[in-house]
């Protein structure tokens, strides 16, 4: 099966270190929907919401998926990809949904232990834990409902990478 396989999940959940181990031992290319929006629009994502407002950025992040998407492909998606139910209905009409979760403990961890390299604007204005906490909370359905496997992402990189794979044999062979 070569149909492209979107990781979802919140920030820091690991789409982008799952993503490139799965896509080099897939043989597949990777790419990232806050990547390709920012490199195509030459701008970053913090630049497009103070300049446009989020329903803009939203619209971009659709336009994006679609834009990433091909045959034997891993998409890492932005953390809001599944605020819009088209996103949702389109990775799971074109591909595999991997819902990469972690508890928001762990992800307020992994966000913080990162050096201010990203550009991205707080969701909400609130500490990290407690943002990421209010925002699974609303998210966490929406993850869910689109996802077509769950897969435990506090498990180390290769060890979801692995649990990935073996979704994948089992879908080969049934
Ligand atoms: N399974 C894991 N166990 C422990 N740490 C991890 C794991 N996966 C990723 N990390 C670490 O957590 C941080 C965030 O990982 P990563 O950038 O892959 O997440 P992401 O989902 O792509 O985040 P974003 O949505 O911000 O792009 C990184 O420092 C990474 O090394
Ligand atoms: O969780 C979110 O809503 C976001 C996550 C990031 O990946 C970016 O797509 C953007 O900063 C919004
Ligand atoms: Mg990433």
């Amino acid at each position: 099966m070569s149909l492209p396989i979107y990781l979802i999940g919140a920030r820091g959940c690991g789409k982008t270190t799952v993503g490139h181990l799965l896509s080099k031992t897939l043989g597949y290319a990777f790419h990232d929907t806050d990547h390709h929006l920012q490199t195509s629009l030459q701008c970053t994502i913090a630049q497009i919401v103070a300049e446009e407002g989020w329903e803009s950025f939203r619209t971009k992040e659709s336009d994006s998926l679609v834009a990433v998407t091909a045959d034997s492909s891993v998409v890492a998606t932005g953390g809001g990809i599944i605020l819009r139910p088209e996103n949702c209905q389109f990775m799971r009409d074109n591909g595999r949904v991997f819902w990469l979760s972690v508890e928001p403990d762990e992800l307020a961890k992994r966000l913080d232990a990162e050096p201010e390299n990203e550009q991205r604007p707080t969701l909400t204005g609130r500490p990290i834990t407690e943002e990421m906490s209010d925002i699974l909370k609303v998210r966490s359905p929406l993850y869910s409902s689109t996802a077509h496997h769950i897969i435990d992402a506090t498990l180390p990189p290769q060890e979801v990478v692995d649990n990935i794979l073996q979704v994948l044999s089992q879908q080969r062979a049934g």
